[in-house]
């Protein structure tokens, strides 16, 4: 998966709906080719050998706990978390995943999160914020940070740096199992290296899409349809569901809603 990364990142392959990210930082001001200008790659679905990692029936033994047996892998990401540049753009915000997804219930959702090499304190873990799933979703908001933020990279306003936090430190092939509504984020690179993982968010499609109009997701909802029809030319008439249900891959059972 490590050189099915390095194929996309320098063009010897090409897959259909992928979005390849850079830090903000290095998209507006430095020249840097290949994959140390990749931060993350989003939307892998179409990609065999990623999306490989989705199926494992080693990771999906634990998935089902939680979905139950019709399993849709909804959102696919490799996160390439870049040396900081020393504006601290590496960061990720605190935030609750469930602020990006249109569906329900919450508990038949959960991300899978895998350390492609050892992740620690220094080159930018997760931490999390202990017992926070059993609480309901916040405001998400642009934190407002000095150095810049990445695109719709929100976090939770008000976010009370005083809460109890967990470092996940883990050896190379660990995974976490976390809850959407779970607050976490990752912390500064400052290695030299870059910190790679592999992540799915799985939901049971037993799930139903929610109108977000009117709701705190209204301001993310918005800002992926804008972004959809910048990039795709569709009109208004692609909504902010049909954006997961077009990217959303059945992985075991039926297809039943989403
Ligand atoms: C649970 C889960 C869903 C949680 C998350 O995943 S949170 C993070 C979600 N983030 C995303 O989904 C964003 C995905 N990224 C993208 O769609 C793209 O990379 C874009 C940010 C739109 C950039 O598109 P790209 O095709 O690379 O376009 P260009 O290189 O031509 O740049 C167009 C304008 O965008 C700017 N840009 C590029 N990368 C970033 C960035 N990381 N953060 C903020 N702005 C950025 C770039 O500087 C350019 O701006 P202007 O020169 O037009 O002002
Ligand atoms: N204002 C904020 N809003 C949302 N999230 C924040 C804010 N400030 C920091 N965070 C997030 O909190 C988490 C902890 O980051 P921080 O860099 O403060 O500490 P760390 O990297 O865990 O520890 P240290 O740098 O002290 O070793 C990261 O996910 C970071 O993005
Ligand atoms: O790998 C990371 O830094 C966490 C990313 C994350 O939580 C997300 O994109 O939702
Ligand atoms: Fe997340
Ligand atoms: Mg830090």
């Amino acid at each position: 998966m490590v050189d099915e990364f390095e194929h996309i990142c320098t063009r010897k392959a090409n897959v259909p709906g992928l979005v390849v990210m850079k830090d903000v930082t290095i998209a507006k001001s430095e020249f840097v080719e290949g994959e140390k200008a990749v931060t993350k790659l989003q939307d892998f679905q179409e990609d065999p050998e990623l999306f490989r990692y989705c199926t494992l029936p080693q990771i999906l033994k634990y998935v089902e706990c939680f979905t139950g047996p019709n399993i849709m892998a909804m959102h696919t990401m490799l996160i390439n978390k870049p040396p900081d540049t020393g504006k601290k753009t590496s960061r990720h915000p605190m935030h609750q995943d469930l602020h990006y997804f249109p569906f329900r219930p919450a508990d038949r959702i959960v991300c899978s999160w895998t350390a492609m090499e050892k992740v620690h304190r220094e080159n930018g873990c997760l931490v999390v914020l202990p017992g926070s799933h059993r609480g309901t979703l916040q405001e998400h908001d642009y934190p407002e940070w000095e150095g810049g933020v990445n695109k719709m990279y929100h976090g939770v306003r008000n976010y009370d740096p005083g809460h109890p936090r967990v470092h996940l430190e883990m050896e190379k092939g660990d995974t976490v199992f976390f809850h959407p509504l779970l607050i976490h984020g990752s912390g500064m690179n400052q290695t030299e290296g870059f910190r790679k993982a592999i992540s799915c968010h799985y939901a049971s499609s037993d799930c139903y899409y929610i109108d977000v109009k009117g709701t705190t997701q209204e301001n993310i909802g918005n800002e992926v349809k804008e972004l959809a029809s910048r990039k795709y030319g569709v009109d208004d008439t692609v909504s902010f569901q049909d954006t997961w249900a077009l990217r959303g891959r059945l992985v075991k059972g039926d297809r039943t809603s989403l």
